[in-house]
């Protein structure tokens, strides 16, 4: 998701298909005199360095989570003066230098902030894998803007009341970058994801702490471990050195100690050798021995590094998807599929077919292409999003209209077109990929909806607004599910000239989603179409042991007239003041 191009900045810097193509930019205009011309030095790449380095992180960026957090740790106005003074650079430690220091935070991306009372200065030393409440003995390895980063050496006092280390069940944790929280009970992981959510609400809504909603607490995953259903291990292809090396084994089943099979070791882009992986599902465990097996058999020849595909997925019949001869829910879930959905296998091909169940729903997607990873907490995620978008949590004399019509943006293989299609009697959907779109068509067929009453398309999601436009307005609902970088401009205008009566927002990225949610808020009261409010937002664990947490906010239209959508401020929605408090 996160390689996915940037929309905006494609359609910005691309011209219309039918523009001629353009002419290389003359460098002066003619009638201009040389000294004059509006000509910018070219930089050099030193100059270019150095603006990277004074520039701040570009917002909303993992980077700048950080900052923010870091500011809320120094203060912030401490932060400002350092900026002012240029001493923002000016680290009381030097590279390598051991110290022990104090966690007094975690940052949302699952490490530590620690400070140290004996430093020169307020600075910040960022360390992965120990928590608030615990001293730790720390080594720099990089010193940064207001604060350094660091290696655990060791936690010389843990906090008894958050850390368990007989709950870590994997031999790499501490050294892979996948895991971050394998040591915390599952309830303190929930809790910690809520504190995520309430800070991103609260650092970039750019939102009165009166118009968010108190956050819901972490949805959990039925599986804690054993329930990614995608890895994806991957290798660099062998150096000339490495393919000379006088050393290597002889024979192709032996792995040279240098070919490393797995994921990114914490804090590097270094790849580590990774022989299991235990938030994995058994069937994808159980496949990945022969899987880096055969590539070491195949080491020499590869000429670039390669990403393997683990994919859990049920069995596909033959030929099931294209003629719809095996029918989802309509079949009902007779003997065939209930022993079909016990046995799970595992593709291994990019262009393979994975089939998997969610609830009483089938779905057949291209290996390759996006699905959620976590097969066992959607049927919760969906049935939520169902509850929300026909719960009336104010109840008026004048509720407003029963949703009829749905808008899938962003649907991928149709996941929430096609588990919510009983509740609605239209429902369109839009995705950039048309590999995803062929599959939501055919999940479609496959779960016998007539195509009368669902349709897909392949398109930018701004786009959906013009090919819906005879949906009732206020009927319909509009479930957004964007990649990691959130909605661009143009589609957040879109949304807001076509003025859905619901929508809901569901998140991998939930800096990116409050972004997104308080440009919605406050750009909406200042159109004709009334203006929305946050109804409510709460975290969904997808990836337990990690720190990532993904985020529904539910929003809500309040008509110009009749639900008390008059007047400029933004007004929380379904949660009351009390509930409010002492949240952001
Ligand atoms: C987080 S996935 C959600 C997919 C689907 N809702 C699901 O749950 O399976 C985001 C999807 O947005 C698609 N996408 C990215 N940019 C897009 C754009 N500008 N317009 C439409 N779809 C886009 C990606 O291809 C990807 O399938």
């Amino acid at each position: 998701m996160a390689s996915t191009p940037s929309i905006g900045e494609t359609r910005a810097s691309s011209p219309p298909s039918d523009a001629p193509a353009p002419k290389k930019p003359r460098l002066e205009a003619p009638d201009v005199p040389k000294s004059t011309a509006a000509k910018q030095p070219k930089q050099s790449k030193s100059q270019k360095r150095r603006q990277q380095y004074s520039a701040l992180p570009e917002p909303c960026s993992a980077d700048d989570v950080l900052w923010r957090e870091i500011n809320d740790v120094l203060g912030a106005d401490y932060v400002k003066t350092a900026l002012a003074e240029g001493t923002d650079r000016q680290s009381p430690f030097e590279y390598h230098q051991e110290l022990e220091m104090r966690v007094v935070a975690l940052c949302s991306s699952g490490v530590a902030l620690a400070t140290s009372a004996e430093a020169s200065r307020p600075w910040v030393v960022v360390v992965p894998f120990c928590l608030p409440g615990e001293t730790v003995r720390v080594r720099v390895y990089r010193n940064a803007r207001m604060h350094s980063l660091a290696d655990l050496i060791a936690v010389v006092t843990p906090n008894p009341e958050m850390r368990d280390d007989s709950l870590v069940r994997c031999k790499y944790f501490t050294s892979c970058g996948g895991c971050q929280y394998q040591m915390l009970p599952y309830e303190k992981q929930l809790d910690l994801k809520r504190d995520v959510v309430v800070k991103a609400y609260k650092n970039f809504s750019d939102l009165p702490s009166s118009s968010v909603p108190s956050i819901e607490p972490t949805m959990p995953s039925p599986l804690q471990y054993n329930y990614r259903t995608k890895i994806t291990p991957h290798f660099e292809a062998p150096t000339k050195a490495q393919r000379a090396d006088p050393a290597n084994p002889q024979n192709d089943s032996e792995q040279p100690s240098w070919f490393k099979i797995g994921f990114n070791q914490v804090g590097t882009h270094k790849v580590m050798d990774i022989e299991d992986c235990p938030i994995a599902t058994p069937v994808i465990r159980e496949a990945l021995p022969a899987v880096r097996a055969n590539a070491v058999k195949n080491l020499y020849t590869y000429k670039r590094g390669v990403s393997l595909i683990l994919r859990d997925s049920l069995p596909v019949p033959p030929a099931s998807a294209a003629d719809g001869s095996t029918q989802g829910p309509a079949a009902d879930a007779d003997a065939l599929a209930t022993a079909l959905d016990e046995t799970h296998i595992c593709i291994t091909d990019h262009r393979g077919t994975v089939r998997e169940r969610v609830g009483g729903w089938l779905f057949e997607y291209p290996a390759s292409s996006f699905f959620q990873n976590n097969n066992a907490v959607l049927p919760g995620l969906v049935e939520y999003v169902r509850e929300r978008i026909f719960a009336n949590p104010n109840p008026s004399p004048n509720p407003p209209p029963t949703p009829t019509h749905l808008v899938d943006a962003y649907c991928g293989a149709g996941l929430f077109a096609i588990a919510l299609s009983p509740h609605f009697t239209n429902i369109a959907g839009i995705e950039l990929s048309a590999p995803s779109i062929a599959a939501a068509t055919r999940n479609a067929a496959l779960n016998a909806i007539p195509a009368t009453k669902i349709s897909f398309r392949a398109g930018d999601a701004a786009d959906i607004f013009k090919a819906v436009s005879e949906f009732p307005r206020r009927e319909t609902v509009v479930v957004i599910d964007p990649p990691r970088k959130g909605c661009d401009g143009p589609f957040i205008e879109q949304l807001l000239g076509f003025g859905a009566g619901r929508v809901v927002y569901v998140s991998c990225n939930v800096h990116t989603q409050a972004r997104d949610v308080g440009d919605i808020l406050r750009k909406s009261g200042q159109g004709g179409k009334g203006r929305y409010v946050l109804e409510s937002v709460r975290g969904f664990d997808l990836f337990p042991q990690t720190a990532h947490v993904e985020s529904v906010a539910v929003l809500r239209l309040l008509e110009a007239e009749g639900e008390g959508g008059e007047g400029g401020e933004v007004v929380m929605g379904g949660v009351g003041q009390k509930e409010k408090e002492g949240n952001v």
